[in-house]
């Protein structure tokens, strides 16, 4: 609910709230915070902000330049279920303290200036957004490095079966069986409480919600649905999702990850992105074309489908989301779009004719992007498909398995790795930085960030399986 800054203000007095606690993301996707005593806040804080040390944040200043200042968004203001003194939160976008400017590199205002973008253009006055983050849920997970080798053990709420470890005391026999069922009742699904907690927790919130359930994976993998919402309140509600539901699993003394694909050989968590643009409070991908879509909603596909390499450098942005882009569990590796074809990367839901409910689904996404910069940057790949008029081509409607090697070869994949991806954004970024929304600095930066600290640590470490494969050779 909007709220001004004086209500806020108000709210903490009436209610004789002592603390506020402030959080914004950093650029891969983390919030961070810090709690204030109430009075350090006053309605100058919500214009000029509140001053910290932004040189320990990852991708952003130097020690010498290192002074921000973090604005509290007052829409957002609620209260943390999660701490024990009533405690007052607030999301915040980042400012420049020596000009008064918004930071070029903070994902939540990258995001509102691809929003402001698109009104800008006057194709459209508002983009939803609706991102369903799926993840697993874990008794426990070991990690960790030994002198020659990293491990690691992850035990699913529903038993040890896909993990492969011996458990003392057995189990019960309730389990999901590997590739049987997607949501069957308890006693085979354990988590229901747990969900529920969670959702009930997010509504509680402010974050519009609509459902729960496991997912398709054998080992403790579930999905909440949350209802779409403009971009940056998207973001804004994709950030408490995960926030409540780490805190909510740790209360049961149990673990989440949103890694793509922790577990080989079963189905990886996604992030599907559901988007639609309205004008006038019209939606505009309804039409005559093919699945009752418009021709700008297949333009703008065509847009997402042209990028989609260098997109992914933002929208699956770890070296584990490519252990996830592969065929066979439901993720997408076809760069093509289609009615029903759950391996096609672009999917147009079915929307039981009603006009409103007409939107594209990017299947590629997962939960490791920051969702300011993901959704940000398909936005921009979408307006470039609206503004360059750029074919989609056919839609993928058969089954890939009919296909002769000749044909599947002619459809374009999504990129093997992290660092294809960022080479693909290295050559094709003028849809971001040509609009304005993104710097070519943090561009430049990202893709710098991302082969330092994902791309290159990652091949110079001994692999387990090496292990296996070599130890004995
Ligand atoms: N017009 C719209 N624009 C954008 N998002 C929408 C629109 N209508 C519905 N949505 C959102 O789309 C998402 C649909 O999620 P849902 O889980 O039903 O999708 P699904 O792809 O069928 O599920 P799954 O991939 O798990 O099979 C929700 O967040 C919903 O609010
Ligand atoms: N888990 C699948 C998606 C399953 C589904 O369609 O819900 C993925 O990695 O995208
Ligand atoms: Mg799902
Ligand atoms: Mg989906």
């Amino acid at each position: 609910m909007a709220k001004t800054p004086q209500e806020v203000l108000k709210w903490i007095q009436d209610e004789k709230i002592k603390i506020i606690d402030l959080k914004f993301i950093d650029t891969p996707g983390i919030w961070q915070h810090c709690s204030f005593y109430y009075d350090q806040l006053d309605e100058n804080s919500f214009t000029e902000g509140i001053p910290f040390d932004g040189s320990s944040i990852r991708g952003w200043k130097a020690i010498n330049e290192s002074d921000m200042c973090m604005v509290p968004d007052p829409n957002t203001a609620t209260i943390d279920p999660f701490c024990k003194e009533p405690t007052l939160t607030m999301i915040c976008s980042i400012k420049e303290p020596r000009t008064g400017e918004w930071y070029n590199r903070d994902p939540r205002t990258i995001a509102a200036k691809a929003a402001e973008y698109l009104r800008g253009t006057g194709i459209a006055d508002t983009v939803y957004f609706g991102p369903e983050a799926e993840f697993f849920l874990f008794d426990d997970i070991r990690f960790g490095q030994t002198e020659n080798s990293s491990y690691y053990f992850a035990d699913s709420v529903e038993g040890r079966w896909n993990t492969g470890r011996e458990e003392e005391g057995g189990n019960l026999g309730y389990k999901p069986g590997y590739k049987q069922g997607y949501f069957p009742v308890a006693p085979t699904d354990t988590a229901q409480d747990i969900r529920t907690e969670m959702l009930l927790t997010m509504a509680a919130f402010g974050v519009p919600i609509e459902k729960h359930h496991h997912e398709v994976a054998s080992g403790g993998q579930n999905e909440l649905g949350i209802k779409f919402d403009k971009l940056v309140n998207s973001a804004d509600n994709l950030m408490i999702y995960k926030y409540v539901i780490k805190n909510v699993a740790k209360k049961y003394g149990k673990t989440v990850t949103f890694m793509p694909k922790p577990i080989f050989n079963d189905n990886g968590s996604g992030m599907h992105v559901h988007q639609s643009l309205w004008k006038d409070g019209q939606p505009l991908f309804a039409g005559d074309k093919y699945a009752g879509f418009s021709q700008m909603g297949l333009w703008y596909i065509g847009g997402i489908l042209k990028h989609a390499p260098a997109l992914l450098a933002f929208t699956n942005p770890t070296t584990n989301s490519y252990k996830r882009l592969v065929p066979g569990f439901e993720a997408p590796v076809n760069l093509a779009y289609s009615q029903g074809n759950r391996s096609a990367s672009v999917r147009i839901p079915l929307s039981g004719g009603n006009p409103k409910a007409k939107r594209l689904e990017f299947r590629c996404p997962d939960a490791t992007s920051n969702p300011y910069l993901a959704f940000a940057a398909m936005l921009c790949a979408g307006i470039d498909g609206i503004k360059n008029q750029i074919d989609p081509g056919e839609p993928l409607d058969v089954d890939i398995y009919d296909l002769s090697p000749e044909e599947l070869a002619k459809i374009p994949s999504t990129p093997g790795s992290l660092e294809a991806a960022l080479e693909a954004l290295e050559k094709d970024h003028e849809f971001l930085t040509g609009t304005g929304v993104f710097s070519a600095d943090f561009v430049e930066s990202w893709i710098e960030y991302k082969l330092d600290n994902e791309v290159n640590p990652m091949r110079l470490r001994p692999h387990p399986y090496e292990f296996s494969l070599y130890y004995d050779c």
